[in-house]
Parts: C-alpha cells; sequence; structure tokens
C-alpha cells in the first residue's frame, strides 16, 4: 500500500460518529442501511453524534431510532478514522452489546439482520470493515484508520491494543 497522503498526528474528524455491533449466540445483529452516509450497505446501527451528545448517548439513540432496540452495558471497542475524499472526514466511536431490550425492528431508517459471524456479507460492507470487524468480533481493541477516495479505500491502518499501544488508543 502507498505511503498515506494524510498527518494523521494532526488529522481532525469533522464529523462524530457511532456504530454498535450486538452480538448474541454467535450471531450478530446488521442493518441493511436504507439512507444516509452508506446508503445500500449493510452495517451495524449507527449515525452522526448531535451536538452536546456524547458517544455513548448517541449509539443508544441510533439503536432506539434505527431498530426500536436499547442496547444494555455498550462496551467501547475502538476507534475508527475516516480521511474522506467527498465528504467531511469521519471519526467513528465503536461499540458491542451483548444483551438489549426491545425487537429488532425495520424502520424507515434500517432493516435489522441477524447474521451468523461466519456468513457477515463483506462484499455488500464498507471496504475498511473486514479489516477490523473479524478482530473486534474475537474481544480486541483497536485503532483503524483510513482514507477513502469516494467509497474506495486508498490505504488503511489497523493497530489492536494487544499490539502494545497503550495511552492515546480509546479511552
Ligand atoms: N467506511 C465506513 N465504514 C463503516 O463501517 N461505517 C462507516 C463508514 N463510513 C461511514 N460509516 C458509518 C458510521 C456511522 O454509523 C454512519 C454515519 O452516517 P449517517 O448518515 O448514518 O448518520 P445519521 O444516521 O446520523 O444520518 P442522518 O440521520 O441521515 O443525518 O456511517
Amino acid at each position: 500500500m502507498e505511503d498515506c497522503s494524510v498527518d494523521w498526528s494532526v488529522w481532525q474528524g469533522e464529523m462524530p460518529a457511532t456504530l454498535m455491533f450486538i452480538v448474541r449466540d454467535g450471531e450478530v445483529l446488521l442493518i441493511e442501511k436504507l439512507r444516509g452516509i452508506g446508503m445500500g450497505k449493510i452495517n451495524g446501527p449507527g449515525g452522526k453524534i448531535d451536538p452536546g451528545e456524547t458517544p455513548l448517548e448517541c449509539v443508544i439513540r441510533e439503536c432506539q431510532e434505527e431498530l426500536h432496540i436499547t442496547p444494555i452495558k455498550p462496551v467501547k471497542m475502538g476507534e475508527l478514522w475516516f480521511a474522506m475524499s467527498d465528504i467531511p472526514d469521519i471519526h467513528c466511536h465503536v461499540f458491542t452489546a451483548t444483551e438489549f431490550e426491545g425487537t429488532p425492528t425495520a424502520t424507515e431508517e434500517a432493516v435489522p439482520i441477524w447474521t451468523k459471524i461466519e456468513d457477515i456479507p463483506w462484499d455488500k460492507m464498507w471496504e475498511d470493515d473486514a479489516h477490523w470487524l473479524p478482530q473486534m468480533l474475537e474481544g480486541q481493541k483497536f485503532l483503524g484508520r483510513f482514507l477513502f477516495e469516494g467509497e474506495r479505500m486508498q490505504w488503511r491502518d489497523v493497530q489492536l491494543e494487544d499490539a502494545g499501544v497503550s495511552g492515546w488508543l480509546i479511552s
């Protein structure tokens, strides 16, 4: 992979966002995203952080809005830093949970899809997902940094907490 044109030491994502992956009995709750960034793709529920909202508050609200469920005790597992070409750069906080209240319900924003972990449809997801989601689902915390040109990933770097990175990784 070529050198990255982004100076990550000064990079600041203009758009804070969240993602949630609820895991239960070897399955993960994905959505078909019906609107917004990544419309038509398969992803976890999530979205932009509202002004004054914490990442945790946002990810709970987005699960309620998109699927009518409330995740219980979400755990922050990592961050995704997306340097984008055609939309503002995204700083995404990624959570997992094993419990939730409510019944996943299709809304105008999303269709819920329980998916066996071995059947995750990588070709229908953002290109970066295959480089951090499997590790996260095995319990590893991470920082993933990606450069996109449109919807194509041009550069990637994924660091796992197990690799001895500490302090700056996630909070
Ligand atoms: N490369 C990428 N890989 C990935 O897995 N998720 C990405 C991604 N780029 C963006 N996302 C996700 C993160 C976050 O959940 C979502 C942010 O955009 P959204 O348009 O979904 O926000 P909202 O649901 O707040 O939208 P609106 O309500 O339509 O304004 O897109």
